[in-house]
């Protein structure tokens, strides 16, 4: 019978040296008590040696599954030195025989440094250690922090939290069952360790109770309502124990000696029950439960072990695969990579895929951030009175003309415009980015085909670029373009030239509110009875004035009649000898002038955001998704200087995941192997 917990125990070492995506729910004994509550005193005890780490603090930080063997003769080893006596081996030093225990409780204590990195943090990765001793019963256990609330110099202030979440883990298994350490000397309706038991298993079904130190416990208070079950709920037992105090420990009182002590100590003082308590009792009772626990999981686990067979076997073909046929399938690969690249272009792609894919990010690029960018640019930018001042000054000559001078007008206009090339280029830029990143979105399969030979993914990658730059150049360049059109003609005609300037506040107030006219207003009158008839005078000929009427004539017509008589109020005033008429004029056609600036600004706005993405889209993107493919081929299959063996080399990271895989698959088929040599002894012991 004893072989059923060990060959479990060779389940558990398998799972524990090779690892599993899965998690198997083996039956394991789980140690849990509050710190210094006394587990490594009940598993000494148990053991019947000293071996596990003492000292302050969280002593235990790394779990310990603890494998108690019984040895074969072979296990001894016949006439091996070494293994005559008892000894212990690790699981992480195969090969290697412990006979000083002294020298295994600092092993335990420098592998929690290795796995804890040094500092005084836990860790979830087991130790696992196996003691061989003809004295003792099979057993198997696992080990864990204390549950503790105050933080150590050093530790992390979480670590009450990590405890309880790394006990939890173990505990949570369905199979396991809960050895719950509570002290006799403190209330147990306190124990953390009941508690925390509790929170996974509410009735009790499969935690055992073990009450430590019972012999330090109030004068006048006695152990027996809690050992006889009254107090605590729980359906496995409950087992009273006398452990080695601390003085006892000091005085380098033996294990043997100690067991002694402790069944008189229950013989003296609890005879009526002193056959039911104790570590002898509690090995016995233990050794039962599991393997009692084993007999039940049996038919669970092995469904659970050959689905995870069944698995791992199906991952293993997978690697093969690609391995063996690689050859062949080089340009279906290709092809499906282009298509896949392709696809997340068009919006077809893994409709699972996180976040926007390519195209999508495109398309909203172009919505939200271009046009933003391109509104928020002010038509007005650099322009200030005094530059707008000179620059209709220059284009007047020293003819200082009463009507708007169109000249002025182009050049300001032109000079804005050159402010939309930055970000419609920006734009560019983005895209490009944007369809380099595109090859990181692939489908899941293709990717992981791709990555598995990084040079080809390279090679993918660098002609992706190549072919992208190349877009990008003539993206770029006509872009630009699309900038020089807009400066090779300033069509004042435009439709929405005209609309947008009567739409405007500042037209409303220059022309349809008088009142708000300023100065100007007050010549308003003045204006009206002169009327245009003394204009003719101040033009030195017929010939001058109506080239005048002409420069008037050049501007759109639904406004032309307005500011002719804007600016025919102002020539008036001149005429009228007021003092700072040249100033006015200039302010007026100033203020006339930005006007036209912002309204032919938002008309060459709206054409750069439809035109841009446009260009882009021609130049740029759907280049590339009809052109990549063809792309690919050519160059990973023309150009000379590629090594196609190169391309082929394995990546270091596949080839290592498949070494795990294959790995993974020898360990559930020999996990498979001992689950029908444990059904074997279940079916002998139950015949
Ligand atoms: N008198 C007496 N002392 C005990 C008993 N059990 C444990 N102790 C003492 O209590 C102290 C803590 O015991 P440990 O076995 O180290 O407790 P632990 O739960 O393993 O402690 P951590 O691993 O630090 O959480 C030691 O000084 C033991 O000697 C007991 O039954 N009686």
């Amino acid at each position: 019978m004893e072989s059923l917990i060990m060959v479990m125990n060779k389940l558990q070492d398998v799972f524990a040296t090779v690892g599993s995506k899965q998690k198997v729910d083996l039956p394991q004994i789980i140690v849990v008590g509050s710190q210094s509550s006394g587990k490594s005193s009940v598993l000494e005890s148990l053991v019947g040696k000293s071996f596990l780490p003492r000292g302050t603090g969280i002593v235990t930080r790394a779990p310990l599954v603890l494998h108690l063997i019984h040895p074969t003769e072979c296990e001894t080893g016949n006439g091996d030195s070494k293994k005559s006596k008892d000894y212990a081996t690790f699981l992480h030093k195969p090969g290697v025989i412990f006979n000083d225990f002294n020298k295994v409780r600092k092993e335990i204590e420098t592998q929690t440094e290795v796995l804890t990195g040094g500092q005084k943090n836990i860790t979830d990765s087991p130790i696992v250690l196996n003691i061989y001793s003809k004295q003792f019963y099979n057993l198997s256990f696992v080990d864990l922090p204390g549950l503790t609330k105050v933080p150590v110099s050093g530790q992390p202030q979480d670590i009450e939290q990590k405890i309880r979440d790394l006990v939890l883990n173990f505990i949570k298994n369905p199979n396991s069952i809960i050895l719950a350490v509570v002290t006799a000397n403190t209330d147990p309706a306190t124990s953390e360790s009941l508690h925390i038991a509790k929170s996974v298993d509410p009735n009790g079904d499969r935690t055992i109770a073990v009450v430590t130190k019972i012999d330090i416990m109030d004068a006048g208070t006695d152990a027996t309502e809690l050992l006889s079950g009254e107090v605590i709920p729980v359906k496995l037992g409950i087992i009273g124990v006398i452990n080695r105090s601390q003085k006892d420990i000091n005085d380098q009182k033996t294990i043997e000696h100690s067991l002694k002590d402790e069944k008189a100590f229950f013989d003296k003082f609890y005879p009526d029950i002193a056959q039911i308590h104790g570590s002898v009792v509690l090995g016995k009772r233990l050794e039962f439960l599991l393997i009692e626990k084993i007999k039940e999981t049996c038919p669970k686990l092995r469904a659970q072990l050959y689905e995870m067979n069944n698995k791992y076997e199906h991952e293993v073909k997978k690697y093969k695969e690609f391995t063996e046929n690689y050859d062949r399938s080089l340009l279906d690969l290709i092809t499906q990579t282009a298509a896949s690249y392709k696809a997340g272009l068009d919006g077809r792609a893994d409709l699972s895929f996180k976040g926007l894919n390519g195209g999508a990010t495109i398309a909203k690029y172009f919505k939200t951030n271009f046009n933003k960018d391109i509104n928020e640019i002010d038509p007005l930018q650099g322009l200030s009175a005094d530059i707008i001042i000179n620059v209709i000054n220059n284009a007047s000559g020293t003819n200082m003309g009463v009507f708007m001078p169109t000249d002025a007008f182009d050049h300001l206009v032109k000079k804005q415009i050159q402010l939309l090339e930055a970000p419609s280029l920006a734009c560019v830029t983005t895209v490009h980015d944007e369809l380099a990143t595109n090859i990181c979105r692939l489908d899941d399969d293709i990717s992981y085909k791709l990555k598995k030979y990084p040079r080809l993914f390279e090679k993918v990658n660098e002609i992706l670029l190549e072919s992208l730059a190349r877009y990008k150049l003539k993206s770029s360049e006509a872009v630009s373009k699309l900038i020089e059109y807009q400066k090779a003609y300033v069509n004042t005609d435009h439709v929405d030239f005209i609309e947008s300037i009567t739409k405007s506040n500042e037209y409303h107030e220059l022309f349809e509110k008088p009142a708000n006219m300023g100065k100007l207003g007050k010549f308003e009158e003045e204006a009206r009875e002169e009327g245009f008839a003394e204009l003719p005078n101040y033009y030195n000929s017929q010939e001058e004035m109506l080239s005048h009427k002409n420069e008037i004539k050049s501007w759109p017509k639904s406004i032309t009649l307005k500011m002719r008589k804007t600016v025919e109020k102002i020539t008036t005033c001149a005429f009228s000898g007021f003092p700072d008429s040249d100033k006015l004029i200039l302010e007026s056609r100033a203020g006339l002038l930005t006007l036209f600036i912002k309204c032919y600004f938002v008309v060459i706005k709206k054409i750069i955001q439809d035109t841009v993405p446009k260009t882009i889209m021609y130049e740029m993107v759907n280049k590339i998704k009809d052109n990549f493919h063809k792309d690919l081929i050519t160059k990973v299959y023309k150009s000379s200087n590629l090594n196609m063996a190169e391309l082929l080399l394995e990546s270091k990271d596949i080839e290592d995941e498949r070494i795990k895989s294959v790995n993974r698959y020898d360990a559930s088929t020999k996990a498979l192997k001992l689950m029908r040599e444990i059904e074997q002894i279940c079916l002998i012991t139950e015949s």
